[in-house]
């Protein structure tokens, strides 16, 4: 699961009000980060917590407690003052009887907690003691003292980076609490987490996004009788004299993805690849009328790489008025805005195409990819699958699937038309039902399939044709 800030208050609402109040949360909390530490270090080494003063202040009394009743060494202090939680008030004292109370920082540290802010930071305010906070917590770090942080990693802004002004705690782990943040996943926040350990205290998981389903394996599944009927019939349009490649990669990822039969409308050019590269492909000319022809018989339909026609905005209308899922990438993302249909429509930006799209910087879709495709995806009742250096699934009714791990080889041109001719063969084999899911599982496949590649080939000479080829490979 993946919550923004509101979401965590309402499950804590939740909780509280079905009978578990937060002080047993926050106790949950703090003893299994508390177990993680004691695993991993010696009751010799020197450990310092760095507390604020709301419920993630609270856990570091919880964690300094549990730290010092197992006889490690360990120095609390509180930078801001006094705790003035209601929650956290019950282990201040619980703490203070075991001896825990604040005391200035002195020396080297072998390892530090961060438990100055959490989900409750407010980005837009900024004070100096915590400026000298992270000063001094990366001078120790420099020194070789290993960073923890509670929940996040204090001065990172959970939901988006908006405001965020790079004044942070740079941590080595972070123990999230419950789930993931949407800011793990934002190019300016993702490096402050180091890395992401997950710490479960109790609560159900409900929330809009979430990771990618692992159900990878159902997209393998082949029934004994079928025949190539049974997988659908996708129709690619795309490739032009000068950019015939994109429509050749995107149709041989399409054929190693399943689909029963495939189509492709592509100029003279691209043809002669595809014959010769795929020739279980079948090719149509790239005209509205052989694509009309066409229609009936396909149960996908995918448009846009490499293809350059000046009447590209009249082919996306007549796809459009069509009942078959529609998949718009690159040239064909035209539309501003999109006919009321039931069949899904797709569309498959990379970060700068969106940026064009809803006309804003790039900079401010990276710092908000959530509520980005988000917002286009209920305002205009599509999917979006925003391709960045995570690929988010936006759904038309909020909520969504984040696909990371991918490699960092899929950086480079030919990536998003092998995802393309990756998800318009699923549809085509998938049209109804939970398509999201299903988009999601096929991405989930690529970044497997891309980071399956690394083990053979350095990730800057990965090649999208590497990827499709391992497509088939994929260890489950
Ligand atoms: N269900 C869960 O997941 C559970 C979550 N739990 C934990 O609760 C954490 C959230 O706690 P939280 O809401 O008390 O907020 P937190 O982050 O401690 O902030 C504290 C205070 O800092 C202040 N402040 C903020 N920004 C500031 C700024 N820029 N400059 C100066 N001051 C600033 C502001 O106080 P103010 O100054 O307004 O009085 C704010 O109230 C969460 O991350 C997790 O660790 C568990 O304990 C239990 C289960
Ligand atoms: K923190």
């Amino acid at each position: 699961m993946i919550y923004d800030t509101q979401e965590a208050r309402q499950i804590d609402e939740w909780a509280r009000t079905s009978g578990l109040p937060l002080e047993v949360l926050m106790e949950r909390a703090g003893s299994h980060i508390a177990t993680r530490i004691k695993e991993r270090h010696r009751k010799t080494e020197r450990i310092l917590i760095l507390c604020g003063t709301g419920n993630n202040g609270g856990d570091g009394y919880v964690i300094g407690r549990e730290l010092i009743r197992d006889g490690f060494d360990v120095t609390l202090h509180a930078p801001f003052g006094e705790n003035r939680s209601d929650t956290s008030i019950v282990h201040v004292h619980y703490a203070e009887a075991f001896g825990l109370v604040t005391e200035q920082p002195c020396g080297q540290y072998d390892v530090i907690l961060d438990a100055l802010y959490g989900t409750g930071f407010d980005p837009k305010r900024m004070n100096q003691v915590f400026e000298a906070q992270c000063e001094f917590v990366s001078e120790q770090k420099r020194q070789g003292a290993r960073i923890y942080a509670v929940d996040v990693p204090s001065g990172v802004p959970t939901d988006h980076a908006t405001e965020f002004k790079e004044t942070a705690i740079r941590a080595d782990v972070t123990f999230q609490l419950h789930a993931m943040k949407r800011s793990a996943f934002l190019i300016r926040t993702a490096p402050f987490y180091g890395e992401l350990e997950t710490i479960d205290i109790g609560l159900p998981t409900f929330g809009e996004w979430r990771v990618s389903p692992k159900g990878v394996t159902a997209l393998f599944k082949r029934e004994p009788y079928g025949h190539k009927g049974t997988y659908g019939t996708a129709l690619l349009i795309g490739g032009s004299e000068t950019m015939p490649g994109s429509i050749q990669l995107a149709t041989r990822a399409a054929l190693r993805t399943g689909v029963g039969k495939l189509q492709v409308a592509t100029t003279a050019l691209a043809k002669h690849g595809i014959i010769a590269q795929a020739p279980e492909a079948m090719v149509i000319d790239q005209t509205l009328p052989a694509i009309q022809e066409m229609i009936p018989s396909v149960s996908a339909v995918g448009i846009g790489p490499g293809l350059s026609q000046e009447a590209v905005e009249t082919w996306v209308d007549y796809l459009l008025e069509s009942d078959l899922p529609v998949v718009l990438d690159a040239a064909a993302l035209v539309k501003e805005s999109y006919p009321e249909r039931t069949a899904p429509i797709i569309v498959t930006p990379h970060i700068g195409e969106f940026a064009r799209m809803t006309n804003q910087s790039v900079e401010s879709i990276q710092d908000d990819l959530f509520g980005q495709a988000t917002d286009y995806a209920i305002l205009h009742q599509v999917t979006v699958v925003l391709k960045s250096h995570v690929i988010l699934i936006a759904k038309p009714d909020g909520g969504g699937f984040v696909v990371s791990g991918a490699s960092s080889g899929l950086a480079k041109g030919g990536s998003g038309d092998t995802l393309f001719g990756i998800l318009t063969s699923l549809l085509a084999q998938h049209p109804t039902g939970d398509i999201e899911r299903k988009l999601a599982q096929g991405a989930e496949w690529y970044a497997r399939a891309s980071k399956q590649v690394e083990r053979r080939l350095h990730p800057s000479s990965l090649l999208a044709t590497d990827v499709i080829e391992e497509l088939g490979r994929l260890e489950l």
